[in-house]
């Protein structure tokens, strides 16, 4: 059974469908991160999940139970919000301790359960402290300790590491796994960062202005997404997604031809293709021309990024051993059309990939 259900959730702000027609399974145990562009929606799912608003329509179950109409306070679940306020005039502990404090807990429990949870993120040091004296990634882990105190059966987490430095995003990103697996709870975490999302997801949920887009396992949302919001969102650095148009069964993408999935209909459509697949040799069908614009060194990976015909293009490969272009040189670029994903424009639904022969039946 899952943790947590959402049922045909719909929710307008004005003339705003902030939520349209949401349904979502979090499965028990489970570290299922939610992922989508700002203002996808993500913040008032967790809300309505928790009991801050109120959906207009739809269900919300708990491990089954039917909560859409019970109060905040009844609902069993651990909550750490985007923007969390630290209580200035309390030190760390009673800040975390507060839940427990509201719900009645003897003394005895709530220094336990502080204690254990405080070692647990490595901030036993910072207890006897006050906020103003935190710095942002501190006072960002004890608003995750004051998350974690109750005996939830479910914690959400909205985009807690969120402003950080790349480096502590790492440690914290680590310590969130364990913590799932330590406390065998499920943990529904959003974000909009890609690389967070694949490095703590188990199952992913994409949203879209509103929309559940897609709901898959890591492995095969990156190896052939649905949409093209999935293939923007999941992965490292962010795939490339250039216009086209297709006429005939072949599509034209800025000059260079190949043929589309069987039944394409004429019309505009995405074309994405991750960095890993562009080459930057003539090794492959479809063949042009680039300006390298930037080059980053990321260690075990070289990105370039380059000006293909006036589309912004990135590629990336392994360093090793690989010379890298100059800057500002002009360079072979290549692509194998059956690495090539082709999107609705409309709908953002993948159609197929493309295939060799474009100009022949075009
Ligand atoms: N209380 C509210 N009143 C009016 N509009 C709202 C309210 N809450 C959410 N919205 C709107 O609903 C949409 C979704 O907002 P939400 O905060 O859930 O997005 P998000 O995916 O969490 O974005 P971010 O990553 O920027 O936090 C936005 O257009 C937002 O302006």
């Amino acid at each position: 059974m899952p943790a947590v259900e959402l049922i045909n959730v719909s929710k307008t702000f004005g003339k705003k469908k902030a939520l349209d027609n949401v349904s979502l399974a979090v499965e028990e145990g489970s570290f299922t991160v939610m992922c989508g562009p700002p203002k996808a929606g993500k913040s008032l799912i967790f809300r309505i999940l928790v009991g801050l608003e109120t959906a207009d329509e739809g269900r919300i179950l708990l491990s089954g139970r039917d909560i859409t109409d019970e109060p905040a306070s009844r609902r069993n679940i651990g909550y750490v919000p985007q923007s969390f306020a630290l209580y200035p005039h309390m030190s760390v502990f009673d800040n975390i301790a507060y839940p427990l404090h509201l719900a009645g807990a003897p003394r005895e429990e709530v220094a336990r359960k502080v204690d254990a949870t405080v070692a647990m993120l490595s901030i036993t040091h910072l207890v006897k402290k006050t906020p103003d004296q935190l710095s942002g990634g501190e006072k960002q882990r004890v608003a995750v300790a004051r998350g974690l105190m109750k005996d939830a059966a479910v914690f959400v987490l909205d985009d807690p590491l969120v402003g950080l430095d790349y480096k502590l995003r790492e440690r914290l990103m680590d310590e969130m796994k364990q913590l799932c697996e330590e406390l065998r709870t499920t943990f529904f975490y959003a974000t909009s960062d890609s690389l967070e999302a694949l490095t703590l997801a188990q199952s992913f949920i994409v949203l879209d202005d509103g929309r559940v887009v897609e709901k898959a396992d890591v492995l095969s949302l990156y190896a052939e997404p649905q949409h093209v919001r999935s293939l923007e969102l999941v992965g490292f650095p962010k795939a490339n997604v250039l216009q086209a148009t297709s006429a005939g069964g072949a599509v034209d993408l800025a000059g260079l031809k190949l043929a589309g999935p069987d039944g394409l209909a004429a019309g505009a459509v995405l074309a994405g293709i991750r960095p890993e697949d562009v080459r930057l040799d003539h090794s492959q069908a479809l063949k042009t021309e680039g300006t390298v614009q930037i080059i980053e060194h990321l260690g075990s990976e070289i990105v370039v990024y380059l000006d293909v015909g006036g589309s912004p293009v990135t590629a990336a490969f392994a360093a090793d051993g690989v010379v890298p272009p100059d800057l500002d040189s002009r360079i072979p670029v290549s692509v194998d059309p059956s690495r090539i994903m082709l999107f609705e424009t409309a709908s953002g639904r993948l159609l197929g990939r493309g295939r060799a022969g474009g100009a022949v039946h075009g």
